[in-house]
């Protein structure tokens, strides 16, 4: 593809910056407005870095409920309001409209909305026609094809015409991530991809998630399973409340005193009889 020629003559690098710092101002904008409570404002993240993260990898995001990793996400993918910058080689994402910087990057959300009354396919090509195809070199009467071998990849082809507001929690995840790989984007976000899938879908989906880094992508993922972190990341960041604790490889990151500290949890970090690092709870 020609995404892919493009990645890997240049070795993408991608940081948040203006000397490293991205800054997100949420403004909660209550759908239950009444009487004079008209918006919460509220800052979840305050000069936050990260560590660039390099294509070719999978970024696993952990952390406590609430720490704001869907709001990081979010922020980085232009759903709330954030300051900062976002450099994708010499381009800053933050500074690009929408649309454009959905061409380079998608996101994920933890769910698709339940009445959304498409089938699984028109999902699939609505995502891919969401802004437009000039960067992806691709015709009109290519997109069902597209959409179609989207859905092979990730295993669900026999779900193409099933609406989504039929499927499971489970389905209808695997269909939001077809939405969010159609494009073929450099960077990838997901929220929680495999949070409600059964053991065989969050390998598929950790395999699939680590093959689309390979291509030469920038994959992020937000996941509470450690385990899955620990198995399929080549680098985890730790976040609680709104900044990040640790970060690096592994088992540089996840340690049984980070683990103590963020989730207040007693754990070890032991290699299994095939040298696989893992996580083993002993309690409170
Ligand atoms: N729509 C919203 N309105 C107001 N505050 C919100 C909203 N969504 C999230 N927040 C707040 O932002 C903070 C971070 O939430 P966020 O969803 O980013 O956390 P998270 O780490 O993704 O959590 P989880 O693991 O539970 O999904 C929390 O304090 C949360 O209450």
């Amino acid at each position: 593809m020609h995404f892919r020629n493009v990645i890997s003559r240049t070795n993408f690098l991608y940081r948040l910056n203006e000397n490293n710092k991205l800054e997100v101002n949420y403004v909660y904008t209550s759908s239950r407005r009444t009487g004079n409570d008209p918006y919460g404002k509220k800052r979840i993240i305050s000069g936050l870095s990260l560590a660039s993260l390099h294509a070719g990898t999978v970024t696993a995001l952990v952390g406590p409920n609430a720490a704001g990793k869907s709001t990081l996400l979010r922020a980085m993918s232009g759903l709330l309001p954030a300051t900062g910058s976002m450099l994708l080689g010499e381009s800053d994402l933050m500074q690009m409209e929408l649309k454009k910087r959905a061409s380079h990057l998608t996101f994920m959300p933890q769910s698709i909305p339940q009445d959304v009354s498409l089938s699984v396919i028109e999902a699939v090509i609505s995502a891919l026609k969401a802004s437009p195809l000039d960067g992806l070199n691709v015709k009109n009467s290519e997109v069902y094809d597209i959409a179609l071998k989207t859905l092979n990849r990730i295993g669900i082809a026999d779900l193409a015409l099933s609406p989504l507001n039929q499927l499971s929690g489970g389905q209808r995840q695997m269909a939001s991530l077809a939405r969010s790989v159609v494009r073929e984007p450099k960077v990838l976000l997901l929220d929680e991809p495999t949070s409600a899938l059964d053991l065989k879908h969050q390998v598929q989906v950790m395999e699939l998630t680590s093959a689309l880094a390979r291509e030469g992508r920038i994959v992020v993922v937000v996941l509470h399973d450690l385990n899955l972190a620990m198995r399929w990341a080549d680098q985890i960041l730790v976040m609680q409340k709104g900044q990040i604790t640790s970060s690096g490889a592994p088992e540089e990151a996840i340690t049984p005193q980070i683990i103590k500290e963020v989730y207040h949890v007693n754990v070890r970090v032991e290699r299994c009889s095939q040298g696989q690092p893992q996580v083993i709870i002993d309690g409170m």
